[in-house]
């Protein structure tokens, strides 16, 4: 695991930018198609945005490119909530992605259905072993990762790739990618930055180990490699 320490957010998102066009170039290299899981949540939005922007977006043959989300609310594709309606704006529609490129979550679908329904689409997608060349994520407050809550069932599963989840407290599913799928990957790389978010990186790094409590202690990949990328505010309760 390697963490990166930034002295601000837009140190440390130019710096993931950088690696992701470095992750996406070598997968591309390699076997002709880089695939990728977006975080969802508000952290990765600049990140799309510089990926987007003129200084990088040709970077990338970005019709090798196919994108997958590590979670998703359960609401439809143009809710203002939709991690893939905000991966539209500042990703998708710049860089004029084709709609088959992209895998969204069948929202339409009850919430147990379209979890199997995403399940299918990323092992049809793969065809044998479902490994992603990079997956983004973020870090919640409470030290959520994807929709991987304290506390909820998704955390003990050890089959299943997708999963419904049921926040008790929002009253409200989401979908989400479980860690058997996520340590998978090739490369993970979390995104986070903020005081908010010091309490949470210190406990998933120094505290004690408790997955139900602390559920990106979860993300530890099989062969992968992990990174951190995180300013000095979110960092500020580490040791
Ligand atoms: O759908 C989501 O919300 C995310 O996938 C979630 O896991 C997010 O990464 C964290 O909650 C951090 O969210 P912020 O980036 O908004 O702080």
């Amino acid at each position: 695991m390697k963490l990166n320490i930034f002295k601000d957010a837009d140190e440390a998102i130019v710096a993931i930018a950088d690696y992701f066009i470095a992750v996406a170039n070598e997968a591309i290299q390699q076997n002709g198609r880089f695939n990728v899981s977006l975080s969802g949540g508000s952290s990765p939005k600049k990140l799309f945005e510089l990926l987007a922007s003129d200084a990088l977006k040709n970077k990338i043959a970005w019709e090798k490119v196919y994108f997958f989300f590590g979670d998703e609310r359960y609401v439809a594709h143009d809710h203002p909530d939709s991690n893939y309606l905000m991966a539209y704006k500042a990703l998708f529609a710049p860089l004029s992605i084709s709609e088959s490129q992209i895998f969204k979550v069948d929202t339409g679908l009850d919430p147990a259905s379209a979890a199997l329904s995403y399940e299918k689409c990323i092992s049809q997608h793969f065809k044998d072993e479902p490994v992603f060349d990079l997956i983004l994520l973020g870090l919640g407050d409470d030290a959520h990762t994807a929709s991987l809550f304290p506390g909820t069932s998704v955390l003990w599963i050890d089959e299943e790739l997708v999963k419904d989840v049921y926040l008790q407290d929002k009253a409200v599913y989401r979908i989400s990618m479980t860690a058997p799928l996520i340590n998978k990957a090739k490369n993970i790389a979390f995104l986070t930055f903020g005081n908010a978010k010091a309490d949470a990186i210190k406990s998933v790094l120094e505290g004690e180990k408790d997955i139900a409590k602390y559920p990106a202690q979860l993300i530890n990949p099989v062969n992968g490699d992990l990174q951190w990328f995180i300013d000095e505010a979110a960092a500020s309760k580490l040791k």
